[in-house]
């Protein structure tokens, strides 16, 4: 199986920009990169970074036997394109899986119930209808990202002829793309992660109130 990660190297992770500045949304959306590259070798995989501009493993944040079992593909295309032209096509044998890069808690037992299921397109849903996840084992389906594209995958499939599965996945269901989304990669994040690492050294915490938990950036580690 070929594993792809879209990333969006310049400008990444723009919805977070009222709490992070530019060069924190850099930071931060490599760290999430790095967890995520690193869960995909360790589920036995070699990814391939599919990003919008130039990217050196080796200025990732990754233990050296996963910064060697990553290459990096540049396609300043946007991501549908992008992704599109990497997926089967009729002839081959091999299997794409799409990930996200902003899945910050994606872990290598997530991953690999993923690329187990057995139908032509396995899919797991973001909130409000994203596609975080996907592989594709069928020569006619391609991908349309951005607005619902849950349920425009699961009707392309259909066009298509394709079976499809939906995989349910709380940690690769969990993408992270506003400010409230900071409080599961606090609460969900391990020890070794890098994302949750680099939200505490930002001064983000949990903030307990009688509601829903959400994240609080101390005041003396706020950016002017
Ligand atoms: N190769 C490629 N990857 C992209 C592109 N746009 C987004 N991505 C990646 O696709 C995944 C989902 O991205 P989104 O959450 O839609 O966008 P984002 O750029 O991360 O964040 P926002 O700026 O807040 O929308 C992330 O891994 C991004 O890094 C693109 O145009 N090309
Ligand atoms: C990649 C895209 O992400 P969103 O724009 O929904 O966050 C999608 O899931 O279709």
């Amino acid at each position: 199986m070929q594993v792809v990660v879209p990333f969006a190297a310049t400008e990444p992770k723009t919805r977070l920009a009222d709490v992070l500045t530019p060069a924190e949304r850099t930071v931060f959306a490599r760290a999430m990169l790095a967890d995520v590259l690193t869960a995909v070798v360790e589920a036995g995989h070699e990814p391939t970074v599919l990003a919008t501009a130039p990217l050196d493993p080796a200025t990732l944040d990754l233990e050296a036997d996963v910064r060697d079992a990553v290459s990096v593909a540049v396609d300043e295309r946007p991501l549908t394109e992008a992704v599109n032209a990497r997926l089967p096509e009729r002839g081959d044998d091999d299997p794409v899986a799409v990930v996200m890069a902003d899945l910050a808690l994606t872990t290598a037992g997530a991953l690999e119930a993923l690329f187990s299921a057995a139908a032509d397109v396995a899919v797991v849903p973001g909130r409000g209808a994203g596609t975080n996840a996907l592989v594709v084992d069928h020569p006619e389906f391609r991908v349309d990202y951005h607005g619902a594209s849950y349920l425009d995958h699961r009707e392309i499939a259909r066009d298509v002829g394709a079976t499809l599965e939906t995989v349910d996945s709380f940690r690769l269901g969990t993408d992270v793309d506003e400010p409230a989304d900071l409080v599961e990669v606090l609460v969900h994040g391990t020890e070794t992660d890098r994302a949750p690492a680099r939200l505490r050294e930002f001064g983000f915490e949990l903030e307990r109130t009688d509601g829903r938990v959400t994240v609080a950036r101390l005041e003396e580690s706020r950016p002017e």
